[in-house]
């Protein structure tokens, strides 16, 4: 019998350290962006009121919380000694960009932060988590082991829910979460088809590759993923992504497709053998058709997607259709203006189109869909998570208290070593904790 379900949305919240450090190559905006002073207070507003929206229209969502930055504990294991304030002056001083590496505030991108399989797809029909490593980058590779500790701390009760440890720590394992793993389905309780897309084999000399940018995503650790959740062949479904589209800035898959329920919508330069990943798709989606909204490089060029972030938006079941939820850059480019406008007349599956500005974390590289986990809940399973991390309007109201005490609106390279900062941090993060009723899971709360 099919359960009833929904997709919740868990948005990552963003820390008090958001700057821009350029620490992302292959991410065009992160490049471009690099030395800009960024405004935190703005940029967790801005997430928080895209939260809020769609919250009010009814759709389940949730807070996973920022990460203690600058991370001291990843500077001690780097050599660093002496007191705080000794470790930040030492580091700021010798190496700038490890301190920028150990301030960002990258954990925000919450669809890097693991990969999830509802229960409806594995062997023991528990949701399965699994924190993506995130190897590709030093500064993210630190964020797996507090995401885990978050992720237990919401997702606690083991009847209903699988925590797996992030993939070995290499490039050959490197896996950057639900950003490259979209679920097809029917209902959202039914069974369906997890597309995990990648960006290179690792054990495999002779298999296409990008040849400018770095393919973060391996074969091997979608593959391992996939395992670990127990899905079987039916329920997975391996495609790599065009190495011409991640040289092209395309990091990650959701740069260039998202999908919900039946709808895949992507962009003709998304995947190596586009027709091979339809067919898979449609052989294992069993009594629900693919409706697949394929963009053609004519009616928008890559790079506008790349510089718009069209398919980094949310698609969202709503009572008539679907509503995908773009970022504002999608009406500054005018071929992807243009196609939005054309999208919603076209009598598809995707029957409105709504503008969030997430402006802070787009000069970053990440757009609303990389601001969210998606995790299929049936009602069970909905009941048994930590509530506190529900966004209701007393928590937004309480959460946005919270953002206006303690965040700055200024944040550059320089202010990242100020002692200060550290405090600051800290004594937000110590409070966030207990409004969300997550118990300690920082190190310095340890
Ligand atoms: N899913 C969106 C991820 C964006 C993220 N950007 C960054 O980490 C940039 C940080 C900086 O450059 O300060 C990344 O590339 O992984």
């Amino acid at each position: 019998m099919v359960k009833r379900a929904v997709e919740a949305n868990f948005d990552g919240l963003v820390g008090p350290t958001h700057n821009y450090a350029g620490l992302s190559w292959g991410n065009v905006a992160s490049r471009s962006n690099v030395n800009s002073v960024a405004n935190p207070r703005e940029a967790a507003l801005q997430g928080l009121a895209k939260m809020k929206r769609l919250a009010d229209r009814g759709y389940v969502q949730g807070v996973l919380p920022p990460h203690e930055r600058p991370h001291l504990p990843t500077l001690r294991a780097l050599g660093f000694t002496g007191n705080e304030g000794q470790v930040l002056s030492a580091v700021a001083r010798t190496d700038p960009a490890l301190l920028a590496a150990v301030s960002s505030a990258s954990a925000m991108w919450t669809a890097n932060a693991a990969t999830v399989s509802p229960s409806a797809d594995t062997a023991d029909q528990r949701v399965h988590l699994t924190p993506a490593n995130l190897s590709a980058k030093f500064h993210r590779s630190i964020e797996h082991r507090v995401t885990g500790r978050a992720l237990k701390a919401i997702f606690s009760d083991e009847r209903y829910f699988a925590h797996h440890s992030a993939l070995p720590s290499v490039s050959q394992f490197g896996d950057e979460g639900a950003a490259n793993h979209t679920r097809l389905c029917g209902d959202y309780g039914a069974p369906g088809v997890e597309l995990f897309v990648y960006g290179q084999e690792a054990f495999n000399d002779a298999a296409p590759a990008p040849v400018r940018f770095p393919a973060r995503q391996t074969l091997e650790a979608s593959r391992a993923i996939a395992r670990l959740h127990g899905l079987t062949d039916r329920h997975a479904v391996f495609a790599q992504q065009n190495p011409a589209a991640i040289d092209a800035g395309v990091f990650h898959n959701d740069v260039i497709a998202v999908g919900n329920g039946n709808c895949l919508f992507y962009h003709e330069q998304a995947f190596l053998h586009e027709s091979q990943v339809l067919t898979d798709l449609r052989e294992r989606l069993t009594g629900v058709e693919l409706a697949a909204v394929r963009v053609s490089s004519d009616q928008v060029p890559i790079a506008d997607a790349v510089s718009s972030y069209l398919f980094n938006s949310q698609l969202l079941a709503s009572a008539d259709g679907m509503l995908l939820a773009v970022p504002g850059e999608c009406r500054e480019v005018a071929s992807v203006s243009r196609y939005l406008d054309t999208l919603v007349q076209s009598g598809g599956p995707i029957t409105a189109v709504e503008v969030f500005d997430v402006k802070q974390s787009m000069r970053n590289g990440g757009g609303p869909a990389c601001l969210r986990l998606r995790v299929v809940l049936n009602e069970d399973e909905l009941r048994a998570i930590n509530q506190n991390v529900i966004l209701t309007d007393a928590l937004y109201e309480r959460l946005t208290v919270w953002v206006k005490a303690h965040y700055r609106d200024a944040m550059s390279q320089q202010d990242l070593a100020d002692p200060m900062l550290l405090d600051e941090v800290r004594k937000a993060l110590d409070e966030l904790t207990a409004i969300l009723g997550l118990g300690s899971i920082y190190d310095f709360q340890m």
